[in-house]
C-alpha cells in the first residue's frame, strides 16, 4: 500500500499540496486526476522521494522515503517524464546498469533482463543506442527500467502522452497482467477513457487536495454525472457538465 498522510509542499511560498493524504490499496490500478498545476507531479514525485515535501509523511510498503530512501526505492518503479535515458548507451547497457543499481547480479540478473526484454517486445531495440529514440520507444525503455526489479508498487506520470495506439495498448496490457500478478499501481493521466476503462479507484486533486474518490461508477453517482470526464468537470472545477443545447420550441 502506498499511503500520504498530511502533505504540505509549497514553491516560492505558493502551496502546491495541502494537507494532502489518500491511500493507494494493495494490488489495485488508482489514477490521480487533476487540472494542469493540481499538483499530481509534485505528489508523485514525494512518494518517489524525489521532492521532499514540508510536513506530512508518505509510506510506501511501510517505509518511509524520508527517512530510508534506498528501501523505499527497492518497493517502487518509477515512470517519469522518459528524459534522463543514457543516449550513449544501448538499452542492454543502460536495464543492466540500473538492475545492478537495485542490487541484481549474476543469474538473477541475466533472467530478469531476459524477462523484461520479452515482456515489453524489446528485441528490435535491445542492442540500439537510446539516441533519438521516439515517444513509445522512451516509454519502453522507461517501463523495463522500472520493473526490472519487479517492485511491488508502480508508479507513472502521464505514461501514455504522446503514444500512439499501439504503444498504449502494450502499456494497457502490460499494467493489467501486473494488477493481475498483485502489483500495486497509481498513474496520473488526463486521458479519461484510458482511466475510466483502466482503474479501480480515482483519485480527483484540485488545488493541492483530493476533492473525490471512489470507483469511475461511484463517482458518477455522487456527482449525478454519466460519464467519468463530467464527473471529473464538476469535481475539479466545481461544475456542471455542459447540458445538450435544445431548440426553442
Ligand atoms: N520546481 C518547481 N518550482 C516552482 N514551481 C513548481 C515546481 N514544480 C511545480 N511547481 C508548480 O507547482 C504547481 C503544481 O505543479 P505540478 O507539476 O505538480 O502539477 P500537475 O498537476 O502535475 O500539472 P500538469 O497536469 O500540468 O502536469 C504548478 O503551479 C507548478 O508551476
Amino acid at each position: 500500500m502506498i499511503r500520504v498522510e498530511n502533505v504540505c509542499k509549497s514553491f516560492a511560498g505558493k502551496p502546491v499540496l495541502q494537507s494532502l493524504s489518500f491511500d493507494v490499496p494493495d494490488g489495485k490500478i488508482t489514477a490521480l486526476l487533476g487540472a494542469n498545476g493540481a499538483g499530481k507531479t509534485s505528489c508523485l514525485r514525494i512518494i518517489c522521494g524525489l521532492l521532499q515535501a514540508e510536513s506530512g509523511r508518505v509510506l510506501v510498503g511501510g517505509i518511509d522515503p524520508a527517512v530510508d530512501p534506498q528501501a523505499a526505492r527497492r518497493q517502487l518503479g518509477v515512470v517519469g517524464d522518459r528524459e534522463g535515458l543514457y543516449e550513449r548507451l544501448t538499452v542492454a547497457e543502460y536495464l543492466k546498469i540500473f538492475s545492478q543499481m537495485q542490487g541484481l547480479t549474476g543469474a538473477n540478473l541475466q533472467d530478469a533482463l531476459a524477462s523484461v526484454r520479452e515482456e515489453l517486445e524489446l528485441d528490435a531495440l535491445w542492442d540500439r543506442r537510446m539516441g533519438g529514440f521516439s515517444q513509445g520507444e522512451r516509454m519502453k525503455v522507461s517501463l523495463a527500467r522500472a520493473l526490472v526489479h519487479r517492485p511491488p508498487h508502480l508508479i507513472l506520470d502521464e505514461p501514455t502522452r504522446g503514444l500512439d495506439v499501439l504503444a498504449v495498448r502494450l502499456l494497457r496490457k502490460t499494467l493489467l497482467r501486473l494488477r493481475a500478478a498483485g502489483t500495486t499501481i497509481l498513474f496520473s493521466s488526463h486521458v479519461m477513457p484510458e482511466v475510466a476503462e483502466l482503474s479501480d479507484t480515482v483519485l480527483v486533486m484540485s488545488a493541492g487536495r483530493i476533492v473525490g474518490c471512489g470507483t469511475p461508477e461511484a463517482l458518477g453517482r455522487t456527482t449525478g454525472c454519466e460519464s467519468l470526464e463530467d464527473s471529473f468537470v464538476a469535481l475539479a472545477y466545481g461544475r456542471q457538465p455542459a447540458q445538450p443545447e435544445v431548440e426553442p420550441a
